[in-house]
């Protein structure tokens, strides 16, 4: 469907009483996702609506379809071709495709999501089928509010809005106008584990240009052939977006992903007190993270202030999770000061320290006096196998895209020195992990607690059998969302991304031998469930909620949306 069929398709229903009234009829029923039952329509509505010609005669119910969909699913030869057939699903019945992937979470998420999604994104242009979410053009700024407008939606319509400018997708770069792909799959995860509203959300691609030559000399490239524009336009184009989303859709919360590490948190910086905004690679993973560590050291018998903390790879997720811990450290009575120097940041040029010319502004808290380090030794700068030797870290997080990164002699190094090391490999997509958790578990002995970005399988070793949490901000964005949803949250606050983080960690214990440090995929929707609750009381105690928060547990849960056939009545 085009946008333009969307949008009057999406002006032709509206809810009622758990049922759609819509004045859309026969094929055009069919072609709005969101209002479309296929074969489960029944005789009476395939009368009323000039369906009867249109379907073949059996009635079907939804699980009925879930279960053809599903075996059609199973035919599909490679994931790339699951995520095809999954967005078509997606285009053709909403409430089908969603119940399906609520049905298959843990199995479907890795092709909706992440690892399967970079491979979608990196093929965009050509697996285009139909559009999906709103394109804004950095050439054409004065049409982003008409273009957002194009969706058809109302002021009171829209909770959340996904927006990717491509520069940074996963840990594969620069995808241009692929970028919607991330957006939406985003999305699908914010429906499917936190039951957020698919009719109340938008994907955004801010198409900036892009600098990948391979795209810019595709001749399908669908998104604008020139380099990324960068500076006062790109900055006036974003705020041209900030400000049109906020006065068309005052209470939608708006979501940055995948931004280059230049641009992400000034944009955040920018935005965060003015309008309901964050930035997940920062903050969701800071959180997500955060959540992983509680766990781990509650696992490992110490204590928060007491971790010495080594960050490979310090972008935008790195510093986010840095400060992240760091404040962590403070919650548990380390004084900041003492709390930043429990954390080593590693860039390119090695160990970051304060003699580095082209430090960034968000690194600099992190680097360490040069003259502290001067008898260290160098390759060039200072490399992670002589941080981990001279720090003795306790944790080692890995956010730098470098496969292979955490090599055998420095995890061995690491876990000479700690009882219980930490280590969380957390570039995405596989091909980007700086070490398989199979690996980890081997060099440390079966000591080691380990967390990835990606869904992997359980690891046993000597007869224990390690299930390896998924660290992905996917655990946490979506039910953050839903909490500021629910207390229509003015702001999004650190406060908001600690309590979330709590709020996990408290539903698992790792004390168990080979116990994940975070809750399982199949359990997102309840995990998210418990984190909007605690997001939503938090933002009321900070005096940011919109709404009395009388029953926030039965607000949660009324507010989930759920995957069932509505009624659909002419109108
Ligand atoms: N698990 C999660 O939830 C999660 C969330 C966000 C990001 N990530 C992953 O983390 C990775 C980084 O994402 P980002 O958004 O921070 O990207 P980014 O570009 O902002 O940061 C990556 C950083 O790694 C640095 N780096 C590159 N090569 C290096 C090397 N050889 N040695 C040391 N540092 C090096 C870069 O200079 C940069 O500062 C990606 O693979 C992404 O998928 C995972
Ligand atoms: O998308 C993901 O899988 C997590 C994260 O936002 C990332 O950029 O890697
Ligand atoms: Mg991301």
């Amino acid at each position: 469907m085009t946008t333009a069929t969307q949008t009057a398709a999406r002006r032709k229903f509206r809810s009622e009483d758990g049922a759609f009234v819509t004045t859309a009829r026969g094929a055009e029923v069919l072609d709005t996702p969101l209002l479309n039952k296929g074969t489960a329509f029944t005789r009476e509505e395939r009368a009323a609506l000039g369906l009867e010609g249109l379907l073949p005669p059996a009635v079907l119910s939804l699980e009925d379809q879930v279960r053809r969909a599903y075996e059609q699913y199973h035919r599909q030869p490679t994931d790339l071709h699951k995520n095809t057939f999954l967005t078509m699903l997606q285009d053709n019945d909403e409430v089908l495709f969603f119940r399906m992937l609520a049905e298959h979470l843990g199995e479907m998420m890795p092709v909706v999501y992440d690892p399967t999604v970079g491979e979608a994104i990196k093929r965009y242009s050509h697996e285009y089928r139909r559009p999906r979410g709103v394109y804004l053009s950095i050439d054409e700024p004065e049409r982003v509010e008409a273009a957002l407008a194009d969706t058809g939606l109302g002021a009171g319509d829209v909770d959340l809005i996904v927006a990717s400018d491509a520069e940074e997708i996963l840990g594969i770069g620069d995808w241009g106008a692929g970028g919607i792909d991330i957006a939406v799959g985003k999305l699908a995860v914010y429906t499917a584990a936190a039951g957020i509203d698919p009719a109340r959300v938008i994907p955004v691609a801010l198409d900036v240009g892009t600098d990948n030559e391979e795209l810019l000399n595709d001749p399908d490239y669908l998104g604008n052939r020139h380099s990324r524009v960068r500076g006062a336009r790109y900055d006036a184009f974003i705020d041209a977006y900030v400000r049109a989303a906020s006065r068309l859709f005052p209470h939608a919360l708006l979501h940055w992903e995948d931004f280059g590490p230049g641009n992400g948190r000034r944009i955040l910086q920018r935005y965060r007190d003015q309008v309901c905004t964050f930035n997940d690679d920062m903050q969701g993973t800071g959180a997500i993270v955060l959540a992983a560590a509680l766990g781990a050291v509650r696992g490992a018998g110490t204590r928060m202030r007491e971790q010495r903390v080594v960050v490979f790879g310090a972008g935008t997720a790195g510093v986010g999770i840095a400060d992240q811990l760091r404040d962590a450290m403070v919650r548990d009575g380390a004084e900041q000061a003492a709390a930043t120097r429990q954390i080593w940041c590693l860039d390119k040029p090695g160990l970051l320290t304060d003699d580095m010319a082209d430090l960034r502004d968000y690194q600099t808290p992190y680097a360490r006096p040069a003259a502290e380090v001067a008898g260290w030794r160098r390759d060039g700068g200072i490399g992670l196998p002589e941080v981990v030797a001279r720090v003795r870290p306790t944790m080692l997080i890995g956010t730098s895209t470098v496969h292979g990164a955490f090599t055998e002699a420095v995890v061995r190094e690491m876990a000479a020195h700690v009882n219980r090391p930490v280590i969380f490999p957390l570039s995405n997509p596989t091909e980007r992990i700086e070490a398989m958790p199979e690996q980890l578990i081997t060099w440390t002995g079966g000591r080691g607690l380990v967390a990835t970005g990606i869904p992997v399988a359980p690891v046993t070793y000597e007869g224990v059998t390690y299930s390896i949490g998924q660290a992905n901000n996917a655990l946490l964005y979506p039910g953050l969302g839903l909490g500021a949803v629910v207390a229509r949250a003015n702001r999004i606050s650190d406060g908001m991304f600690a309590t979330a983080a709590e709020a996990v960690a408290g539903l698992v214990d790792a004390g168990t031998p080979g116990a994940s440090l975070l809750p399982q995929v199949d359990n997102l929707r309840a995990v998210s469930a418990t984190v909007a609750v605690a997001v939503a009381k938090q933002a009321a105690a900070e005096g940011l909620a919109r709404v009395a928060l009388t029953d926030p547990v039965q607000q949660v849960q009324d507010a989930m949306w759920q995957p069932e056939y509505r009624p659909v009545r002419a109108g």
